[in-house]
């Protein structure tokens, strides 16, 4: 493999523009996962921040830093810049919230750099004149960590650097209330017109899902309702009798809070509520339940042990469901349309699905879900599976190579479709996948002896962050079970 060839393969599926809060905080846990430590990070922040600030050739920098990682910055900044010209940094707050940012205000006590603790109203206003006498002020006060309506001393803060009229650098966002003249935005543009800066986060930790992703997940909060994890009706079974028995179990240990079977089958499972179909496969006479079942459903997952007989029935079923994952033997032509669908095809199913055949390698594959995937989502299993709503793309590598055994994918589908009750499509998918490759592989101990129903008791610490890949070795090491990438 060659390094150079795989990171520019990377490029195309990069998404450019604007970065939400929520996906730069998911990118900069990737990142560190990928090895790159959040000291490294604000290091880069804030050494790019100070050579910006170095440009304007200021005699005086005036930093104003904030308790979190955006003061941390700050500090950093004031570090270089006080090499060339007068620094003052303002620290609104006695305590430092994160280790990394105390570390680097720490370091500026052994500095020629001038720091006062301002972290009341008063305080600020005492510094007013020290303040105006700036030639730039750097606004580290608040980043991507801003929740609300601005509180004390930010207030404060804001009024007196705005009544200096001294230009403002924003470090990343922009204080609310202060006309920055530039914003040195880290990574990615969060809005406006930014200098964006490179702090060297690898192109992998925004393509491929890491343990970052699942911070996108929103928590059942304490004391919510029961169906606040939403409720998820499987649709499958006849001809293999397992899968919606897997999907439903590894869709109420994704989180989902109530999960319907309907299958022909008898499925003796507590938990799970069974609603049997009459005769061996689901049929024409089921149309009705099915329809009304699905209507009700905040997410259908359809397709799994169903066989080949079924499928007119799944078409016609599938303009009553909102949100539906389809795998299996749903996935074929006329291929089933929900109002907002999944699919999850192996490469085969792809092919019967599209009538195109995924290419080997990664990238290739990426290209040609994007470009000749449904409308839709699909996610497309393989040793790397490819994610993509026909514009973005997002790889997962995690996994093993004993997760073939038989009933995985059930799983997968069951996964996905708890999360669809809680993320947007894309979101899911890409997320489910992750999610299962990480339950398989927290279970390498027993090697070929896997069974897919061990995966189930593996997917609340995946998704809790216990055991989500932070020093995994596949997640740091591709060749291991990738020689295409
Ligand atoms: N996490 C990382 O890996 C990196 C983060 N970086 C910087 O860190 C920033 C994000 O840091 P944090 O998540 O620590 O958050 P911030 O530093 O943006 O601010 C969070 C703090 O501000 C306070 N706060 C929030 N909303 C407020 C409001 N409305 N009024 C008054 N106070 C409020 C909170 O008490 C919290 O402690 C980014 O914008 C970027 O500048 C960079 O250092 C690069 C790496
Ligand atoms: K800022």
């Amino acid at each position: 493999m060659n390094p150079g060839q795989y990171s520019i393969e990377f490029c195309e599926f990069l998404e450019m523009g604007i970065i939400s809060p929520e996906r730069m905080r998911s990118v900069d846990a990737n990142a560190q996962a990928l090895g790159v430590s959040a000291v490294q990070l604000m290091e880069s922040a804030g050494k790019g921040l100070a050579d910006y600030v170095r440009g304007m050739s200021p005699g005086h920098v005036v930093v104003i830093c904030g308790k979190g990682n955006n003061g941390g910055d700050g500090f950093v900044a004031a570090r270089h810049l006080c090499r060339d010209c007068m620094v003052t940094v303002l620290c609104m707050s006695r305590e430092i919230r994160t280790q990394e940012a105390a570390r680097n205000l720490h370091v500026l006590s052994h500095c020629s750099v001038s720091v006062i603790i301002a972290d009341t109203p008063d305080a600020l206003l005492a510094c007013r004149d020290s303040i105006s006498s700036a030639d730039v002020i750097v606004d580290a006060m608040l980043g991507t960590g801003i929740r609300g309506g601005l509180r004390e001393p930010y207030v404060t803060a804001v009024r007196v650097v705005r009544e200096s009229g001294v230009p403002v650098v924003a470090a990343d966002t922009p204080t609310p209330g202060l006309p920055a003249k530039v914003f040195c935005s880290f990574h990615r543009s969060k809005g406006g017109d930014p200098v964006v800066i490179d702090i060297g986060i690898p192109d992998e930790a925004e393509c491929f899902m890491g343990p970052g992703d699942l911070l996108l997940l929103p928590a059942k909060a304490a004391g919510s309702h029961k169906g606040a994890g939403g409720e998820v009706l499987v649709i499958g079974g006849g001809p293999y009798q397992g899968a919606p028995y897997l999907a439903g179990m590894a869709a109420i240990r994704a989180g989902a809070d109530l999960v319907r079977v309907a299958t022909p089958n008898l499925l003796p499972c507590p938990d799970l509520i069974v609603e049997r179909t009459g005769g061996s496969v689901i049929n024409e006479e089921d149309t009705d339940l099915l329809a009304g079942l699905a209507e009700h459903a905040d997410v259908t997952v359809c397709g799994c042990g169903l066989g080949t007989e079924s499928h007119q029935v799944i078409l016609e079923i599938a303009e009553y469901m909102g949100r539906a994952v389809f795998d299996a033997d749903a996935l074929r032509q006329p291929l089933p349309v929900a109002d907002n669908s999944i699919y999850t095809p192996h490469a085969g199913e792809f092919f019967r699905m599209t009538g195109c055949r995924l290419p080997d390698d990664a990238a290739g594959r990426a290209r040609m879900v994007r470009d000749h995937g449904p409308a839709g989502v699909t996610l497309a299993k393989g040793l790397v599976d490819v994610i993509s709503d026909t514009a973005r793309v997002r790889f997962s590598r995690s996994g093993t190579p004993h997760m073939t055994v038989g009933g995985t994918g059930d799983v997968l589908s069951g996964i996905v479709g708890a999360l669809f009750c809680r993320l947007p499509a894309f979101e899911a998918a890409a997320l489910g996948a992750y999610v299962n490759g990480c339950a398989g592989e927290s279970l390498a101990d027993l090697g070929d002896g896997l069974a897919a129903t061990d995966l189930l008791m593996q997917i609340p610490p995946v998704l809790s962050g216990a055991n989500s890949g932070h020093n995994r070795k596949a997640y740091h090491n591709k060749s291991d079970h990738n020689e295409a990438f």
